[in-house]
């Protein structure tokens, strides 16, 4: 500390930024007795097991390879695991410049906290785009600062507006003749290259971008911004939400999840994150102008149910639609992209679940139940986001310990997922779980709610989870319509870069029915 002191006086005011204190980062004094608990009875916060910070460094010494026991390669699912195996239900990490975690692995547990804060449940975000709304461009955003780094009322006004549009009922009917228009050129594309395999593979993540961004800008955006295009070019506006969106996960990842000094200086990587969200948000601006012209200049008005969620956004408040997009645009990528590689390296290991999907989808029938049960399992097995997280905003009592407010609470679902004291056969990929009766033994409902949840818990859960789940529904029922796919490497492994990602190479092999 007093090394970076030094450094701090050394470096002339002006180009030092105050980013080190930020809301919500402090938390109540560990020592502080609950009101009306025996202190005797309940253990302090300090008390709960977890990794011994160094003064200063917090725990940092563990991650540091052939020192620490955990290494720096290392998914979170890989940490949950070892932290649960070395210090039991409940763990306490305390890392440098971040507020204190603990890791809840009973599901009682973290349900007791989650439902205890779901009033306004605060969630901290990404903190180097916080900065950027509130700090940096306070002006320009002026209170509005949409769902991923809004807290409090801020966020619950700004949910309470947002929420009737995208829970509308007539929302499947609106979008599905798009976006199928949409997933029919992305499998035109597969079929284009079938005796290409090398190229499918080396391709393959890149080519499942530009499809879920293109299905989720038709959402957002209210048009079609043209990322399938064969020629696209670096300065079509299109690429360059594809770049920005890139960006956002590698220049978070650097920043945040990696040694940083952003908060005290502006560092290289810290500026282009900076005009990353420059960009990003200005790209978003220029599409929802058009969106907003293409209304004005239509000459008749169509029925409020027909409306489409950027045409009721802009009614509500311009600040608030562009907003909402911009998220669309940054939350609705990869998480999409990763959830569809998800649900075909699992059909493609499991030929036979392949054949009963197919059979459904061929039959005249307009049930979408085992589809329905197939992406389910494959985001069990596979989630893209691999713990939930909630920030206590008050006391709470678990295990006997006390949790003050301004702690981090993780419940590790892809941790506990893929245990068998939930699911029997945890890493077979078996969807009849989700549809078979209570009586047989594989049932979902054995296991506890709260352990699969991966579209998040409650009144802050997944905004996009009904336009994520259409998007892919559409796109599985057209590729596995008309094509069969198989694996021809070693297992997939995933890897974490804030969310889970698939390592490369890839290994599918389509070919046509
Ligand atoms: C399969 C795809 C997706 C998965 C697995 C996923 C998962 C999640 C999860 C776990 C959360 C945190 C929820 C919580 O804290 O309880 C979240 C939040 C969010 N997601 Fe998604 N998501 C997906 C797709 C999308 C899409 C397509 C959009 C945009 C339409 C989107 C927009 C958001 C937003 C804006 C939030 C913040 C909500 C809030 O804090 O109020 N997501 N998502």
């Amino acid at each position: 500390m007093m090394f970076l002191r030094k450094i701090i006086e050394l470096v002339p005011r002006p180009y030092l930024v105050n980013r080190c204190v930020f809301p919500n980062i402090t938390r109540s004094k560990h020592t502080h007795h609950l009101k009306n608990v025996q202190p005797e009875s309940v253990k302090p916060f300090d008390a709960i097991p977890g990794l011994t910070p160094l003064p200063v460094l917090g725990p940092i010494q563990h991650f540091i390879s052939m020192i620490g026991f955990l290494g720096p390669q290392k998914t979170f699912y890989d940490l949950c695991k070892v932290f649960y195996e070395k210090y039991g239900s409940i763990v306490k990490l305390s890392i440098f410049a971040r507020a204190d975690m603990v890791i809840l692995y009973e599901p009682e547990d973290f349900d007791q906290i989650f439902r205890a804060e779901d009033i306004c449940p605060s969630r901290p975000g990404f903190q180097t785009l916080i900065y950027y709304r509130t700090e940096l461009k306070k002006t320009t955003f002026d209170g509005v600062y949409g769902l991923t780094t809004a807290e409090g009322a801020q966020w619950r006004d700004f949910r309470t507006k947002v929420n009737p549009i995208f829970l509308k009922p007539k929302l499947v009917k609106l979008y599905t003749p798009a976006l199928s228009e949409i997933a029919d050129e992305m499998l035109l594309k597969f079929k284009k290259q079938l005796d290409n395999e090398e190229n499918i593979n080396k391709n393959f993540e890149e080519e499942l971008t530009k499809w879920s961004l293109e299905s989720v800008a038709y959402v957002g955006l209210g048009c079609r911004i043209g990322c399938l295009k064969d020629d696209l070019k670096e300065d079509d506006p299109a690429k360059i939400l594809i770049t920005c969106a890139n960006d956002f996960l590698k220049y978070t990842w650097a920043l945040e999840f990696r040694p940083s000094l952003w908060k005290y200086f502006s560092t290289p990587t810290f500026k282009k994150a900076m005009r990353t969200f420059d960009r990003q948000w200005e790209t978003s601006e220029f599409f929802i102008k058009g969106a907003k012209r293409q209304i004005s200049e239509r000459s008749h008005d169509i029925p409020e149910e027909d409306k489409s969620i950027i045409e009721k956004l802009l009614a509500v408040d311009e600040k608030v639609a562009v907003m909402m997009a911009s998220e669309m645009l940054l939350a609705g990528i990869d998480t999409v992209a990763f959830s569809v590689t998800s649900v075909l390296y699992n059909l493609a290991m499991n030929p036979e679940v392949q054949d009963k999907l197919r059979e459904e989808i061929h039959s005249e029938k307009a049930s979408k139940r085992y589809l329905k049960a197939c992406i389910k399992e494959a985001l069990r097995i596979y989630p893209v986001v691999s713990t939930n997280l909630r920030r206590t905003t008050k006391d709470h009592i678990v295990r006997g310990y006390h949790i003050p407010a301004g702690i981090d609470i993780l419940s590790p679902n892809e941790f506990l997922s893929k245990m068998e004291k939930y699911y029997p056969e945890p890493t077979q990929f078996i969807p009849e779980r989700w549809i078979v009766e209570k009586s047989n033994p594989l049932y979902h409902g054995n296991s506890h709610p709260m352990v699969t949840q991966p579209f998040g818990f409650g009144v802050r859960s997944c905004i996009g989870r009904r336009i994520a789940e259409l998007e892919i529904e559409i796109l599985i029922q057209k590729l596995i319509g008309e094509l069969k796919v198989t694996w021809t490497g070693p297992p997939i492994e995933t890897e974490t870069k804030v969310l889970n990602a698939f390592k490369k190479p890839y290994h599918f092999k389509f070919e046509q029915l």
